[in-house]
């Protein structure tokens, strides 16, 4: 059997499953051209039959993205499939990935049908998609809670049909890994047909094991890990593509794989999904939290010092994240900015590099050193921003231990500048408060956080702020040195995006919030 595991990266359709990550097509796009750097051997560009934005993204990526297989989701309804073939048929190496559940649970109450109708769904929608598509995936929603001969018939039936992948996803994240291990054992036992496909795993986090349960399934011969940049994804998130992949490269010794990612996009692969997607990571997250490679307490640092591999299994520089990255600062031109940008992995166009240079130059003034993060706060702020109605022009604020904390507040709105005056509970209130009243909006916020984009004590503020209205949820972020330009650029943001769904055909609504 081959020692190759294929990575699927499914951040486009399962990640956007994230409550408010909605992403429009051109983040779509940017974030794809990224994962074909990463060099993963998938990507799922999204579920074209779910709305007519979904569509033209995924169609957009097929027309634009070379080198990995593009494929899209389908239900096993015509229909959907159909939809699915007319988007990514553009693609290079297009996939239709069609699913249907096969837990009873799921067949009694979700789907109220009979396991033969489930069966003839089957034959008839991978049937459908072997006749538009050479490469069909089937995958069996819900495998793990499912009756195993059931499950094998269902594979049987799919493998008839043509599917070429058949993928085992542990839907609810409720698999232990021995369990899931056998599972993957069984199937290829009872099924012996399946040789002549890929065998791929699927894995949710609910419970915390969805690397663990992927990796299990590998150990037992699937030779696909579907996941997310970040770990993110439906509820509690998808197995982390990321940490799947260093798995495999750092304990190569034992489970004998490998992977063709290219590690060094790792890290710029997440800053990204976070730019885009406004969900942090937290800082003790492997492989790409902050904390992933520091060290504090005595001892480590002692170790580290006599020998980086007493504590680092992995070192930063092969995930790619720079240690030595303070090159640029207020003296630097537009070549040196254009070459670090071009190493982070962005390719921008000479129009985007000068509103980079000029918010660069203004950072640069505020703040001594630039670092990689620095820039990729600015790339965020500057040029991956959707189109915008609202943009702040002024922000003056007075608090502080005796006085109501007031905020004066100046925002573009096309071309006219409209002013406010407001007052709140604490100064980050006080500038919502005044922004609110100045674009007529109340949206419900329902979360707001502050982290610092890198160390030090001029450090960029990252703020995320979550807002909903009228059933739609998004995300905005904003980033500054100081922290309440941070959180009305946050919160414009958030206003931009809700202004913007809010424009969209009502099938196109980001409403997957609580
Ligand atoms: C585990 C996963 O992550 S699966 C992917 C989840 N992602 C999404 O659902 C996002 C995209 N979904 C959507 O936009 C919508 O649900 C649509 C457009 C696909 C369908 O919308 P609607 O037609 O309004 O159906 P609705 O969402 O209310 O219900 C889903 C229907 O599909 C059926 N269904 C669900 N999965 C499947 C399947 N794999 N194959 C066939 N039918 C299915 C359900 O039984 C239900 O049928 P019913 O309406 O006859 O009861
Ligand atoms: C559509 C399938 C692969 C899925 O997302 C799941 O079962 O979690």
């Amino acid at each position: 059997m081959s020692d190759y595991v294929k990575i699927f990266d499914t951040t486009l359709r399962d990640g956007e499953q994230s409550p408010g990550a909605s992403m429009n097509r051109e983040e779509k796009l940017r974030l794809a051209h990224r994962l074909a750097q990463l060099k993963v051997d998938i990507i799922e560009v999204g579920f074209p039959a779910a709305s007519p934005g979904d569509f033209e993204a995924v169609k957009s990526i097929c027309q634009e993205v070379k080198g990995p297989v593009l494929a899209g989701l389908a239900r096993t309804v015509p229909s959907d499939i159909k939809t699915c073939w007319e988007a990514i048929k553009y693609a290079e190496n297009p996939r239709i990935h069609t699913f249907i559940a096969t837990s009873d649970i799921h067949l009694q109450y979700k789907l109220k049908a009979t396991r033969e109708e489930v069966l003839e769904k089957v034959k008839k929608g991978v049937g459908l998609a072997v006749s538009l598509c050479d490469d069909v995936q089937f995958s069996l929603e819900d495998a793990s809670r499912s009756d195993p001969e059931f499950m094998c018939q269902v594979i049987r039936t799919a493998l008839a049909e043509g599917a070429t992948t058949i993928n085992i996803p542990d839907t609810v994240g409720y698999a232990l890994p021995d369990e899931f291990q056998n599972l993957i054992t069984l199937i290829k036992r009872e099924v012996p047909e399946i040789e002549k496909a890929t065998i791929s795993v699927h894995c949710h986090d609910d419970l915390g094991m969805a690397v663990a349960n992927s990796l299990a399934g590998v150990k037992a011969g699937a030779r696909q890990v579907e996941g997310c940049i970040n770990g993110i994804g439906e509820r509690a998130g998808n197995a982390s593509v990321e940490e799947v992949v260093m798995a495999i490269a750092t304990r190569h010794e034992s489970l004998g794989l490998k992977t063709g990612i290219n590690k060094s996009k790792l890290f710029p692969t997440s800053r990204l999904v976070t730019m885009i997607t406004g969900i942090s990571v937290q800082p003790n997250k492997a492989i790409v939290g902050a904390n992933a490679f520091a060290h504090e307490s005595g001892i480590h640092v002692d170790g580290v010092l006599k020998q980086p591999l007493t504590y680092e299994i992995m070192t930063p520089e092969e995930v790619g994240i720079s240690t030595n990255n303070l090159v640029l600062g207020k003296h630097s031109g537009r070549a040196g900015l254009r070459k670090r940008v071009q190493e982070m992995g962005y390719d921008l166009k000479e129009k985007d590099l000068d509103r980079l240079f000029e918010a660069f130059k203004v950072l640069a003034d505020k703040k001594k050193e630039i670092w990689n993060e620095d820039l990729e706060a600015l790339i965020a702020d500057e040029i991956l921003r959707m189109p915008h109605r609202w943009e702040l022009e002024y922000l003056n604020i007075v608090s502080g231990t005796v006085t109501v904390p007031t905020a004066t507040v100046i925002i573009r709105d096309g071309d006219q500048k409209i002013q406010e005056f407001g007052s709140g509970s604490g100064p980050v209130d006080a500038v919502c408060n005044t922004i609110k009243k100045l674009v007529n909006k109340n949206p419900y916020l329902e979360k707001f956080t502050i982290a610092s984009v890198t160390g030090g004590l001029d450090a960029q503020g990252e703020v995320t702020v979550r807002l909903k209205e009228n059933n739609i949820t998004v995300l905005g972020r904003g980033n500054d040195p100081d922290i309440l330009v941070a959180s009305a650029k946050a919160y414009i943001n958030g206003l931009n995006r809700l202004e913007y769904w809010a424009n969209q055909p009502k099938t196109a609504l980001p409403t997957n919030g609580d």
